[in-house]
């Protein structure tokens, strides 16, 4: 029991600190992912949490980091509007990434950063970020966010699935696949709006739905670090969309070479926000994919655009 003020007060901010250092609460991608050690003047040294089953680092995770050390060298008063990267190289998820960052341009209004994440002494991705500092302007408009179902009337994916794995039907593979993904550490919650055909059989237009968010707390005074995450969880299940007219089909090969994002508003990557993907093209073993974050309240907070590798197979062609 405290006997005095001072210590009453001291077991209160010990019992806050506790509470934010619980991993469960506080998002893992802003206590480990998105926290960068510094090494030296503009270069930082980046970890990895979760690694996809392909064992190439998430393109996601390398252009949230890349973001980070791009912040760290812009004011306050500065926010990213926009970013272009291409994946050059595989990341190794053996070894760390390094992040070196070019200070390309400081202006009045707009600061350019580069950054370059580096393995192995070679780049892996390379990212122009710029920041902005916003000004009021008469010229404002938005499409309409998409009419669908709130979060809270709709089942995660991990619900999803295991709904699924409970029919007696499910084939075995199935049920292995559908364990594999169940078993992943994805610092991700989906709620599909509508859900996924686990067993693709379906022929379906190239476009997807989901509200995402990230797993645990990160609150809400850091915009900087919101767009951070947004830049992680934007890379995740975007480009299978363009794999959805295609059931027959297996991806041998599938990889991001490039990711864009712009800015509009303000928001909370670790509240629901609806996820509208849609993939306008594909051929030439590659699909192009674009996607809008829409807060909750029907604000486009974020878009984003992509060009992906996809080397298909047909599943269903004769072995002999
Ligand atoms: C895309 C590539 C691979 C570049 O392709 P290249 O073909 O030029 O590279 P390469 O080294 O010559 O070849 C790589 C592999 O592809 C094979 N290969 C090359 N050309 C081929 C062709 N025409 N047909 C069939 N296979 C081919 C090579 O034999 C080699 O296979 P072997 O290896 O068997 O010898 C590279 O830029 C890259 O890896 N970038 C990084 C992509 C990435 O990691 N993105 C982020 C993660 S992806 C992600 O996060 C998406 C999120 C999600 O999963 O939803």
């Amino acid at each position: 029991m405290a006997e005095s003020g001072a210590e009453l007060k001291r077991e209160v901010i010990d019992a806050a600190a506790r509470f934010a250092d619980t991993p469960d609460l506080r998002s893992v991608l802003v206590t480990s992912v998105l926290n960068l050690e510094k090494l030296e003047y503009d270069l930082y040294r980046g970890k990895h949490h979760w690694v996809p089953r392909s064992q190439r680092l998430f393109g996601g995770q390398i252009v949230g980091q890349a973001l980070v050390a791009a912040a760290r060298s812009v004011t306050d008063q500065l926010h990213v509007h926009s970013l272009h990267c291409y994946f050059l190289r595989a990341g190794d998820p053996k070894v760390p990434v390094l992040y070196q960052v070019d200070r390309t341009r400081d202006g009045r209004s707009f600061c350019v950063r580069s950054v370059k994440a580096i393995q192995h002494g070679q780049p892996i991705l390379t990212c122009q970020a710029s920041f902005h500092m916003s000004q009021p302007s008469p010229l404002e408009h938005q499409f309409t966010m998409p009419s669908v179902p709130p979060p809270d009337a709709l089942l995660t994916v991990e619900e999803l699935i295991q709904r699924h794995l409970s029919d007696p039907n499910v084939a075995d593979v199935t049920k292995q696949g559908l364990n594999k993904i169940l078993a992943e550490e994805v610092p991700i919650e989906i709620k599909p709006v509508n859900p996924p055909d686990f067993r693709r059989h379906v022929v379906m237009e190239p476009k997807k739905l989901f509200w995402v968010r990230a797993k645990g707390h990160i609150g809400e005074e850091d915009m900087k670090l919101h767009c951070c995450v947004a830049a992680y969880v934007s890379d995740y299940s975007l480009l299978p969309t363009a794999l959805l007219p295609y059931p027959k089909y297996r991806a041998q090969f599938s990889a991001s070479l490039d990711h864009a994002m712009w800015f509009h508003n303000t928001f909370r990557a670790d509240q629901w926000m609806l996820y509208e993907c849609e993939s306008p093209w594909a051929g030439g073993s590659r699909g192009l994919v674009q996607g809008r974050m829409w807060r909750q309240d029907g604000v486009l907070a974020v878009s984003c655009a992509q060009e992906g590798v996809l080397r298909a197979k047909n599943t269903t062609q004769s072995k002999l």
